[in-house]
């Protein structure tokens, strides 16, 4: 028997509009979000990424519309079920990558202090270093480290790679892919690094003006355009 609809889904959005004062962000948008699953959010430069991942981590609200997380509307009170890593650097510079961990492990019941100890070797940081010594790629790796060191159903990555040499970057998919476990959590990221993310992308959506543009599972996208998503994306910008 096929599970009902919102069992199958981390996150719903319904007719979601956004407006920033006079500038509209997000146009009326509907989309679910399958549960365990890795999904892509792609766009060129103010498509609407950003303001979409604000929405669902409960960061800014719609300006209509619905939007829920596991059956809940997202805010300050249902952190437990959401991790959401931002764009900006919110690091603090006199602390050591040891002192930033514990001092985000705090806030959280949720802490996963093997994982966390697992990524930090896999992402080779110096748990000694200052962070305001790191350099801007390593800073990412530590925010991406407190983003996915958390038991949460739902983890929101803004521009994870911003920052973060190609090759680094590669290793660094690679070890968010071994780390995720499938069906217990689901990921959504945002990235302009196409090539790189592609294959450990589900699911991708392909925003535009605040729309969808496209929306499906990466290897139908794949069959339907004849091309990787990297091409694909060169059709539909370019
Ligand atoms: N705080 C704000 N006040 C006013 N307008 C905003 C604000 N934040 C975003 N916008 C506008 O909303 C639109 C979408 O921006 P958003 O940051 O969500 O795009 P994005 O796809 O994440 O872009 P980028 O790839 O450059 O990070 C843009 O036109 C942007 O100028």
């Amino acid at each position: 028997m096929n599970e009902p609809i919102e069992q199958r889904n981390i996150a719903e959005l319904q007719g979601v509009h956004k407006r920033y004062l006079l500038k509209h962000a997000i146009y009326g948008i509907d989309l679910q979000i399958r549960k365990g699953t890795i999904v892509g959010l792609l766009g060129p430069n103010g498509s609407g990424k950003s303001t979409l991942l604000k929405m669902m981590a409960g960061m800014i609200y719609p300006t209509s519309g619905r939007i829920l997380v596991n059956g809940r509307q997202p805010d300050v009170r249902n952190k437990s079920q959401i991790a959401y890593l931002p764009e900006i650097d919110n690091l603090y510079g006199w602390m050591t990558v040891k002192e930033t961990l514990r001092f985000i492990s705090g806030f959280y019941d949720d802490w996963n202090a093997d994982k966390a100890a697992d990524m930090l070797e896999k992402m080779e940081l110096d748990i000694n270093q200052k962070v305001r010594s790191l350099s801007k790629g390593m800073r990412a790796r530590l925010k991406l480290i407190a983003a996915l060191s958390r038991d949460v159903p739902l983890v929101l990555l803004d521009e994870p790679f911003s920052g973060i040499d190609p090759s680094s970057r590669a290793k660094i998919i690679r070890s968010i892919a071994s780390e995720f476990e499938s069906g217990e959590q689901t990921i959504v990221l945002s990235t302009h690094s196409v090539k790189e993310s592609e294959p450990m992308f589900d699911d991708v959506i392909f925003l535009q003006g605040g729309r969808i543009k496209l929306y499906d599972s990466a290897e139908n996208l794949r069959a339907e355009f004849g091309c990787s998503l990297e091409n694909i994306w060169e059709k539909v910008y370019v």
